[in-house]
């Protein structure tokens, strides 16, 4: 049994190597998916569940960890108006460069973040002009971006924590899309869940009904299908407690081609 959990794991490793962090924004951070002038649009729903969970009062701390958060930034734009010190975190070093573009301002990036910085300063009742000062913030705030391995049951190096870990967690496609079945997905929720002190929240952002989705030109990269009731299953198994658990259905012209998902989850969670 073991090995064949592991021959899984590096299969998955495998897959990733190929991995284009330009195709993955282009296919999935662009209009239709990210169209900020549509109510039915998947990236304005994911940021406004975001911003609401990050809001309500029940949510705070010190330090933010996002899990697998691959070439974006999208799912902390909420929280770094909450956390003194947030960290991201990918497997990849292609993803990690990325990120240390937008944030070292360099240029080299990929992708321009202005419309998502002033869609969420409108979310926060701010002008949005003030979406530079959000960026400022954001710059400020994210003190490291780390390697992470969700299949290992110290998902990250032994330091890179304070001892009482992480107040908070997010992780948005990314358990689902890295486990090569729903054992494997399950383990990995319970090993980030180390990194979380008891009763952290953890906010997680997934795909639901989704078998594979192109992580490049000719990338096809296996997902293991979700449905809401193995996530609520998931989260309780590996020690959660599901706070809310929201549900958006793809709309047909939102289904472009880049993967087959139907729907996407979000599930606000508090680690017992
Ligand atoms: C579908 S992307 C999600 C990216 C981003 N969080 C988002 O919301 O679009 C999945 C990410 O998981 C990362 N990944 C692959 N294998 C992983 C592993 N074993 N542990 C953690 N992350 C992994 C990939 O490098 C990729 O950035
Ligand atoms: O519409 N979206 O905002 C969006 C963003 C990222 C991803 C999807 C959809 C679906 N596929 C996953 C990978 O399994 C990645």
């Amino acid at each position: 049994m073991e090995e064949k959990k592991e021959n899984g794991v590096a299969a998955m490793a495998a897959c990733y190597q190929r991995f284009d962090p330009a195709a993955y924004l282009q296919y999935n951070y662009t209009p239709p998916r990210a169209d900020f002038e549509r109510k039915d649009s998947i990236v304005p729903w994911k940021l406004a569940c975001l911003h609401r969970a990050f809001n309500e009062g029940d949510v705070s701390g010190e330090l933010l960890v996002d899990i697998g958060s691959g070439p974006t930034l999208y799912q902390v734009l909420s929280g770094c108006e909450i956390f003194d010190k947030v960290l991201l975190t990918d497997f990849l070093e292609v993803n990690r460069q990325e990120l240390r573009h937008w944030l070292q301002d360099e240029g080299g990036c990929n992708l321009d973040w202005t419309p998502y910085l002033q869609h969420v300063c409108k979310l926060e009742g701010r002008r949005t002009s003030d979406w530079t000062k959000k960026a400022a913030k954001l710059r400020q705030v994210v003190t490291d971006i780390l390697p992470i391995d969700v299949h290992r049951p110290q998902p990250l190096a032994r330091d890179a924590l304070p001892s009482a870990g992480a107040d908070c967690l997010v992780s948005c496609f990314c358990l689902e899309s890295v486990s090569p079945d729903l054992a494997a997905f399950t383990r990995a929720l319970g090993h980030i869940g180390r990194l979380l002190r008891p009763s952290g929240h953890l906010l997680l952002i997934g795909a639901l009904g989704e078998s594979y989705y192109f992580g490049g030109p000719g990338v096809k990269i296996p997902v293991v299908p979700l449905n809401e009731a193995q996530v609520c299953d998931s989260l309780k198994e590996s020690g959660y407690t599901l706070i809310r658990l929201e549900v958006y259905t793809l709309p047909q012209d939102m289904r472009v081609g880049v993967d087959d998902v139907t729907g996407v989850f979000f599930a606000k969670a508090r680690k017992d």
